[in-house]
């Protein structure tokens, strides 16, 4: 079977995007997905997602992990997902779409590459020693950091991913530092991606939130986040307990597009 694909990156955090509104393509199977997003044998990405029709909306995303598994929201592909309908004609600049955490919705520039995208009102944040734990649609882990730049990312995100708190469900693991110019740096280790990825969107959500908590931000917030593959801004508003009008807000760029054939 020919699948016609298009590679979407926002900031850098890439994915296989497919207009699937005729419903022809079957991804139930882990295995297609997972080798399609391999970056040596595949097209390569840190996910793929389908765009399908669903009543009341506008569309509905479906996105997978590079591993192939379902997984949790996805911020950055959130994005790249209503530019992907802009270039369909699906929208034009504002649009109401169905995710696995529920209805999202969006602005993006008449360019069509930069996206404001509102996420999940979150009123909960746990302390796990230092660090605050949190879902912004996925689940995260943030830990300050020293020397960010020259951090082991991926040895140290692997082993709090994988200890006995968090092995079972797996967590996405954020490392934070002041930003020189104001805002914060951040690198993140995925899970379901199971390495560092050049940015994660429900990850820089979940610092900017846990940063106004740790120095009691209340009110309305506006934080840039620096990531490895470029900047990303957060907007919302903190009461002391909770955290709503939440938007993350960033580029999202078409970068080629393709066929591929897949064994059916
Ligand atoms: N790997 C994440 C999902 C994608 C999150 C990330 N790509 C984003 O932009 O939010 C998880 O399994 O929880």
């Amino acid at each position: 079977m020919k699948i016609h694909f298009y590679k979407y990156q926002g900031a850098g955090n890439d994915f296989i995007m497919v207009d699937n509104r005729d419903n022809t393509i079957n991804h139930s199977n882990p295995n297609i997905i997972s080798s399609l997003c391999d970056r040596r044998f595949g097209i390569g990405g840190d996910g793929m997602m389908f765009l399908q029709q669903k009543e009341g909306y506008d569309f509905e995303m479906v996105y997978y992990n590079a591993d192939g598994k379902p997984s949790s929201m996805c911020g950055n592909g959130g994005r790249c997902i209503v530019a992907f309908a802009k270039f369909l004609g699906i929208i034009d600049t504002e649009t109401d779409f169905l995710a696995v955490d529920g209805p999202h919705h969006a602005k993006i520039s008449e360019s069509g590459d930069w996206v404001s995208l509102q996420m999940i009102d979150v009123d909960t944040i746990t302390r796990d020693n230092a660090a605050y734990v949190l879902n912004t649609g996925s689940p995260h882990y943030v830990t300050f950091a020293n020397n960010l730049a020259s951090k082991n990312v991926y040895a140290d995100g692997h082993a709090i991913r994988n200890n006995d708190t968090y092995k079972a469900n797996g967590i996405n693991v954020n490392f934070v530092e002041p930003a020189e110019k104001g805002g914060y740096f951040v690198r993140t280790f995925e899970r379901g991606v199971e390495d560092e990825t050049f940015a994660c969107g429900t990850g820089v959500t979940a610092v900017a939130l846990a940063m106004a908590k740790h120095h009691n931000q209340t009110g309305s917030n506006n934080t840039p986040i620096k990531v490895l593959g470029g900047d990303m801004n957060i907007r919302f508003n903190y009461n002391g307990n909770s955290f709503t009008d939440i938007f993350l807000e960033g580029p999202a760029k078409q970068v080629f597009e393709g066929d591929v054939i897949i064994s059916d």
